[in-house]
This record gives structure tokens, sequence and C-alpha cells, in this order.
């Protein structure tokens, strides 16, 4: 796909992993989580609104038997900065004591979020809980965090694209890049 076919080429600066480098990564990480939950039932919960495509195609790139189900928690504004303080907007539907639970990220940035929500789910009793992220920034880590499945390590930038957004919008860019110094009014 160009990035102009819709209409967002003008804002992005520059594209920092392409479709097919996260297709292969995602069947990567598949191969690896089928590995390690074979013959257990197996929770994925994915994190709204960001993780919505690693999610749908991580799920589809497994042959393991999962169940899901959504949490959609904030402590970003319409900004690029986290806020550190984490309000759940959606909680699960889902009793987890006793489910294998793998939570599903789009990003993990100062890892705050990833952080509370650990602690949060973790408190539920979990037969397990680990995490997969598509995207990770070393750089900008202000928690460390035990993170067994990471996609792709990236720079201490602000990223959009593949679920990513910057006020709601490039969500649905197939790929992951950067915005324009224009976008953010530079
Ligand atoms: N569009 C982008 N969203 C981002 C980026 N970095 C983080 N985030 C969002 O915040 C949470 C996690 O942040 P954290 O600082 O608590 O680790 C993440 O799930 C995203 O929703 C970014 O570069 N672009
Ligand atoms: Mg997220």
């Amino acid at each position: 796909m160009r990035v102009d076919d819709k209409d967002m080429g003008e804002d992005l600066q520059s594209v920092l992993i392409t479709k097919e480098e996260i297709d292969t990564k995602l069947a990567e990480l598949a191969a690896k989580i089928d590995a390690e939950y074979a013959g257990k039932d197996l929770l994925l919960v994915g994190v709204l609104k960001g993780a919505v495509m690693v999610m749908a195609d991580l799920a589809r790139a497994l042959s393991t038997p999962v169940t899901m189900d959504w949490m959609a928690v904030s402590s970003y504004g319409a900004g690029t900065q986290s806020s550190g303080v984490v309000r759940i907007l959606k909680d699960l539907d889902t009793d987890i004591k006793g489910k294998h639970v793998l939570i599903v990220e789009d990003i993990i940035d100062s890892g705050l979020t990833l952080s509370w929500l650990l602690s949060n789910l973790g408190s539920r009793e979990p037969a397990s809980l680990e995490v997969c992220t598509l995207l990770r920034k070393p750089d900008a880590a202000k928690v460390a965090i035990d993170v067994k499945w990471i996609g792709f390590d990236i720079p201490n930038e602000f990223v959009v694209g593949y679920g990513l957004d910057y006020a709601e919008k490039y969500r649905n860019m197939p790929f992951v890049g950067t915005l324009a110094p224009h976008v953010y009014g530079g």
C-alpha cells in the first residue's frame, strides 16, 4: 500500500516497520506462544484500543485455540506523554482466576500502564500471566517489567499506525511510522 492511499502520506515522516515485517514477526511470536501453551486453554487479553490490530493478527497466526477478552485503560490524554495515572475504562468480561492469561499489547513505552495492569490482573489469581507486545521502547522505560514476547525494540519516538493513534487518527495504517512535525503543530 502506498502511504497516500489513505490521504495520510503528507502527515508521515518515516515508516519504521513495514506490514511485511510485522507479519513475519507475528508468525515467529505465534510459533513460540503455540509451543508454550500446547495443551492448555489460553485467554488473550487485548488492551484497547491500540492492541486491536496485533490481537487480531496474532490470534489468527496462532494454532492454539484461544478465547479473547478486552480491557480498556487510559494513561494518555489526547497528547503524547503518559500521565502515569491509569483508569479502567472497560474491565474484562471474564473471571480469569485459574486461567492462563496472555496480555497482548501494542507498545510498552514508560511501562507504567503495563506494570499497573500486571498488578491488577495478577491479583485476580490467574494460573499464569504473561505479556506479548509488538513494540517496546527500551530507552523510555520507567519501570522494569518482565515481558516474555517482544516483537520489536524501537527508538524513543512517538509512533503511529497498526492500531496506534495520535488524537485517534492513523490507527488503520498497516505499518508503524512517525509523524511529521506539522501534525503536532511544529
Ligand atoms: N500512538 C502511540 N501510543 C503510545 C506510544 N507509546 C505509548 N503509547 C500508548 O501508551 C500505552 C502505554 O504507555 P506506557 O508509557 O504506560 O508504557 C500504550 O499501550 C499506548 O496505548 C507511542 O509511541 N505512540
Ligand atoms: Mg496499549
